[in-house]
């Protein structure tokens, strides 16, 4: 019998442990397959062994009826009763070449790499996939090795890719499945940030429990990953384009998600500098969220889990910090909530710079937000020496503006603004031009970091599209700074200030504010650019 074909892209491992209450596992993988569902992993670790073989043959029925392939866990002689298709084996388990022999050759085998020693040892037998992680640390399993985060996975997986293993060219070819803490929320940073730079090699899919067994929705959260990975898989498709065709425009779009802000209220904590802690608070709040500031890591997980998000703002940070902004925002990776990070002067000091290139490469941002020196800083630019947090501009080349930002997204795999006269955002597929402040915005203090506030504010509630929500905010933003201006009785910056928060408080409810707000249509104040 030839070998089973073996599609990774949702793997399905199991813990009947954490099913809700009243469901079966069998009920529930079922209905996880209908969503989508690609393989299945019967993982037990407390079945005794007679009910184990007893739910495998159950399972199997089911897993048959969908043409999924069925593995067992660690248990050779439970899969040999079973008749499945297969094991996944770890370190602690059967050796590979027991189970290959026990097995036969028409079974698939897979084994764990958590580190590049297992990479080495798995590449020496061959196996058939592997299961790459944990990437985040999960309650799922206990004393599971270190979180290699997604900056460590895409490492491994380009250490992996060069292994020659039994074929010669194993490590390149061998399918990769990610495995810990991988939920809806991070699914698409994981596919995106572990692809090594040149696509030398990426994951076949992720492997995921707690996520899909504690759901009481199997099937919806399944159709919801497979949806998320379809847009990892073809990121012409951005899901920004999809989102502009459910919605009549633009204008449309941005007043729901401006009136989602008021009525969800999402958190929004702040890690941010002395100067505009107050202008911060008074913007988040203007805008319907709730603001909250703490710097101290014993608040950091009770924080994460209101499910908001995060200001990371370097602007007034000390040495002593640093390991607080990398908790805060390991924190909020941690519980998929995105991160606003502002690496204010990053290029004015050796410590900012130590700083920047801690938080880039040891956490996950969803947004970087910057001036062109931070920018450029950011990049790896050493040549950038910012006065002070202002930007020493070094182009007024548009395309080249637009060139940056989309190159820092494509390596970071996430959005980046570049704030100027004219603002920049790109998600590395697609670039935007925003040309609708008012010039009034540079003379008051804080109005460049408190656009983080907003950012934050429209991302954390609309997460399946985060590029649309930054862009969204940007708009809502220079919307109500521009009319705050432009407003009568305004004498100046003093006066401006107030205006301007009257503005984005009356953003909220969307129905009275005028249609011209809005950008309305593609290209009227929100741009495309061709890079
Ligand atoms: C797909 C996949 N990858 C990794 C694992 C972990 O297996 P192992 O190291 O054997 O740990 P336990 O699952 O036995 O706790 C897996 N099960 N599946
Ligand atoms: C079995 C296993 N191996 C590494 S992490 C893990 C558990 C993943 O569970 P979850 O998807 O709930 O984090």
């Amino acid at each position: 019998m030839p070998k089973p074909s073996l599609d990774l892209t949702l793997y399905l491992v199991t813990n009947s442990e954490l099913l809700p209450a009243g469901r079966t596992l069998v009920q529930h993988v079922e209905e996880a397959i209908r969503g989508g569902v690609t393989i299945v992993q019967l993982r037990e670790k407390t079945m005794a062994t007679r009910a184990f073989i007893s739910l495998g043959r159950e399972l199997h029925n089911v897993t048959q009826k969908y043409g999924v392939p069925l593995l067992i866990n660690d248990r050779i002689d439970v899969a040999l009763a079973v008749g499945c298709e297969g094991v996944h084996i770890g370190w602690e388990d059967a050796e590979y070449a027991d189970a290959r022999r026990l097995l036969g050759n028409d079974k698939i085998i897979g084994v764990s790499v958590s580190n590049n020693d297992q990479a080495e040892e798995a590449a020496a037998t061959g196996c058939d996939y592997i299961g790459v992680g944990p990437v985040f640390a999960t309650s799922t399993k206990p004393n599971h090795n270190p979180a290699l985060g997604t900056p460590g996975l895409r490492n491994l997986l380009e250490f992996i890719s060069t292994l020659p293993g039994p074929t010669g060219n194993w490590g390149l070819k061998v399918p990769s499945v990610a495995i810990g803490g991988i939920n809806l929320d991070n699914v698409q940073r994981v596919m995106y940030q572990s692809e090594s730079l040149g696509r030398k090699k990426s994951l076949s899919g992720v492997a995921v429990v707690s996520a899909i067994i504690a759901s009481l929705t199997p099937e919806d959260v399944c159709k919801s990953f497979v949806k998320l990975l379809e847009y990892c898989e073809n990121p012409v498709f951005a899901p920004w384009q999809l989102q502009i065709a459910n919605a009549s425009d633009f204008n449309d779009l941005f007043k729901k998600i401006a009136t989602k802000v008021a009525t969800k209220k999402p958190i929004v904590h702040h890690v941010t500098n002395n100067v505009v802690k107050n202008f911060s608070a008074n913007v988040t709040l203007a805008v319907g969220a709730s603001p909250i500031m703490s710097e101290d890591l014993s608040e950091l997980p009770e924080l994460a889990a209101f499910n908001g998000a995060m200001v990371l703002n370097m602007g007034t940070s000390t040495k002593a910090q640093q390991g607080f902004l990398l908790a805060a925002a390991k924190a909020s990776n941690a519980a998929g909530n995105p991160v606003v990070f502002d690496p204010v002067g990053a290029g004015a000091t050796s410590l900012r710079r130590e700083s920047t290139a801690l938080i880039v490469g040891n956490a996950y941002c969803d947004i970087i937000k910057g001036n062109e020196s931070e920018i450029r800083t950011v990049l790896g630019d050493d040549v950038i020496q910012q006065r002070g947090v202002d930007s020493t501009s070094t182009t007024d080349d548009p395309l080249e503006k637009a060139r940056l930002v989309k190159q820092l997204a494509r390596r970071e795999r996430n959005i980046i603004v570049m704030t100027g006269k004219v603002d920049y955002v790109s998600d590395g597929e697609s670039t935007f031009e925003l040309s609708d402040g008012h010039e009034i915005q540079g003379g008051v203090t804080g109005t460049g970091c408190s656009l983080g506030s907003i950012i934050a504010a429209y991302v954390s509630i609309h997460r399946e599209c985060k590029l649309v929500a930054v862009l969204a905010a940007i708009s809502a933003y220079n919307a109500a700074a521009r009319e705050a201006a432009e407003g009568v009785k305004i004498l100046g910056p003093g006066a401006w200030m107030t205006a301007f928060l009257d503005r984005l408080y009356e953003l909220r409810t969307a129905d009275k504010v005028e249609e011209e707000t809005w950008v309305r249509k593609l290209g009227e104040r929100v741009k495309l650019v061709d890079v």
